[in-house]
């Protein structure tokens, strides 16, 4: 049974579906301290969380049983990604679910903002009929910067243009094609700062971002200037604005994040008559909250069971056509690289992965997980190592990672090879996934063989001389140790020669050495699979 702990307020129905699910018990707890989630984590195998719920290393350290973050929003700044990839805990989020709901919140801060209307509405329900004071503007024929034309950027970019404001957009990332077809005039962002009425900023606080909009650009905008921020406290400078405020060169500005959330009682916006502020609503609608809640158990469930999930946010993503593809061989690529490990002498250095047929014409890179992941489980321990934190302990390692495609792609069937070069030697398996039949080892170094990669192996190199293939199964059926198949095969007669058996239960210790100290026999070793 997995336990998932919800630490912030998720929504009910979204959650439904992980509540509903046999092998899951969901305990819902919000509000807690540091302190508290240390004392209880330790029991849960995954972590949901909105942006309340700080998630440091200390109470990673202390989910000694955690797979799997699951943010129920974009952002992920309050989990500490670093420490959840050390520790080799998958972070998702739900990037799609509230993008509508924060565009519209968006556009009603713009338009609030235009009209005075938080203002004019205190105002009036004090008993003042205040029509003087709240001259607006109108939407039309006005100049909007938009900064980082994300999923937000672009919808709100989308809904000002329908309003007949011109979008003028910066975003290093955005194509200049893409933003023709949107209808967005690309440009810098000091253009944008000297030219725009009204300014809304959609990019994550990274340390580009922090106060991106800050005192330099408020000395150069254009007086009169309307400026929102829903995206991220510190991308705009909090005093510079004040000061911009109180110096009339900003006429207004809506804010639903702030640099410390929550923020002191005694901010400088709140006592503002400039300001518009809302308590990070961004993402708070009915529609957001379900569908976020629903991204998040669905990829959690995956996750924990072990199936196939998106979204994650430590780990490279892989587009849905090219997983589809390449699932079938991730599990191969685990075995190749964990039996090769064990048949392999001295620190690995270097990590070739070779694919042929339908394969070679595929971006092979997300197999390099899995290939690490059984590389290093042999050095490390499985509890060390898994697909999130493999090529990060690699990297650690200094392993190179070299990825090749066969000539013969077209003609061949698709099969991979995996090379392993130690500070000692260099050896190699190649495997394939057949469909209706599964995945098979078939070859070990040069030598063709047919082995499916699971149970024991042993692999024997001897001088190619009569009579050693009996003296084995003489030592094995001393020891009890049933052969299940044996492979035989060798370069020249009387030459090097491997014998590769299929046992029934590991063999032990003793075994081994006693099987070395046959002559003519030059290395035992004993590949076990999971
Ligand atoms: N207020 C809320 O409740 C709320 C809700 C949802 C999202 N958000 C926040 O809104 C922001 C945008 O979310 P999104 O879903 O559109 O994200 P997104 O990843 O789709 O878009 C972010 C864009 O910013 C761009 N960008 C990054 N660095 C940049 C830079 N230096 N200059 C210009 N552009 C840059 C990226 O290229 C990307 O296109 C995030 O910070 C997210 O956390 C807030
Ligand atoms: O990044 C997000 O998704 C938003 O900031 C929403 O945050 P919330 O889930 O705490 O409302």
């Amino acid at each position: 049974m997995f336990k998932v702990l919800v630490s912030d307020p998720i929504s009910d129905f979204g959650l439904q579906q992980l509540m509903d699910a046999d092998d899951v018990e969901v305990i819902k707890q919000t509000g807690l301290s540091e302190a508290e989630l240390i004392s209880i984590i330790g029991e849960f195998d995954a972590l949901l969380v909105r942006s309340q719920t700080t998630v440091t290393e200390r109470i990673m350290e202390a989910g000694v049983k955690l797979k799997v973050i699951g943010r129920a929003g974009v952002g992920v700044d309050n989990i500490d990604l670093e420490a959840a990839t050390n520790r080799g805990i998958i972070v998702i989020n739900a990037p799609d679910g509230n993008t509508i709901t924060t565009c519209e919140h968006t556009f009603a801060m713009m338009m609030a903002l235009a009209r005075h209307i938080p203002q004019a509405y205190a105002k009036t329900v004090n008993g003042q009929w205040d029509r003087k004071s709240f001259l607006g503007v109108e939407l039309r024929n006005k100049k909007l910067g938009v900064f980082g034309l994300g999923r937000i950027g672009i919808e709100v970019s989308k809904r000002a243009i329908a309003f007949g404001m011109t979008v003028l957009g910066y975003d290093p990332f955005m194509p200049e094609e893409r933003a023709k077809q949107l209808g967005i005039q690309l440009t810098t962002l000091d253009e944008i700062v000297r030219a725009a009425d009204f300014m809304t900023v959609h990019t994550p606080l990274t340390n580009e971002t922090h106060h991106m909009i800050g005192k330099p650009q408020f000395e150069v905008m254009k007086p009169g200037m309307r400026i929102i921020n829903c995206a991220r406290g510190g991308i705009i400078d909090e005093l510079a604005l004040i000061e911009a405020l109180d110096e009339g060169i900003v006429a207004g500005a809506a804010f639903d994040v702030f640099e410390n959330e929550p923020p002191a009682p005694d901010h400088p916006f709140f006592s503002h008559p400039k300001m518009i502020v809302t308590p990070h609503l961004g993402a708070s609608t009915m529609e957001a909250q379900e569908n976020v809640a629903i991204d998040v158990s669905e990829q959690v469930m995956h996750i924990l069971r072990n199936e196939p999930f998106k979204n994650a946010v430590n780990m490279p993503s892989i587009p849905l056509e090219l997983l589809n593809r390449l699932q079938p061989y991730f599990k191969l690529c685990e075995h190749l690289g964990n039996s090769l490990a064990q048949m392999t002498d001295g620190a690995v250095r270097e990590i070739t992965i070779e694919c042929a047929g339908e394969l070679a014409d595929l971006d092979t890179t997300p197999l390099s997980p899995y290939v690490l992941k059984g590389v290093l489980t042999h050095h490390l321990g499985a509890e060390q190592v898994n697909i999130v934190n493999a090529l990060h302990l690699a990297k650690q390692r200094d392993i190179q990672l070299v990825f090749k495609k066969s000539l013969f792609s077209q003609i061949s069937s698709s099969k991979i090879t995996i090379r392993l070069k130690t500070t000692e030697e260099e050896r190699w398996v190649t495997g394939s996934s057949v469909t209706g039949i599964g995945d098979r080892l078939i070859k070990i170094g040069p030598y063709p063989v047919d082995l499916s990669p699971q149970g024991h192996l042993l692999l024997i190199s001897q001088q190619d001389e009569p009579g050693i293939i009996g003296q084995v199964g003489m030592v094995l059926g001393a020891n009890g140790i049933n052969i299940a198949s044996m492979q035989v095969g060798r370069q020249e007669v009387g030459g090097s020669a491997v014998m590769i058996l299929e046992i029934d239960h590991q063999a032990s210790k003793t075994v081994i050495e006693e099987l070395k100290a046959i002559p003519d026999i030059k290395r035992v070793r004993e590949v076990n699979f999971d």
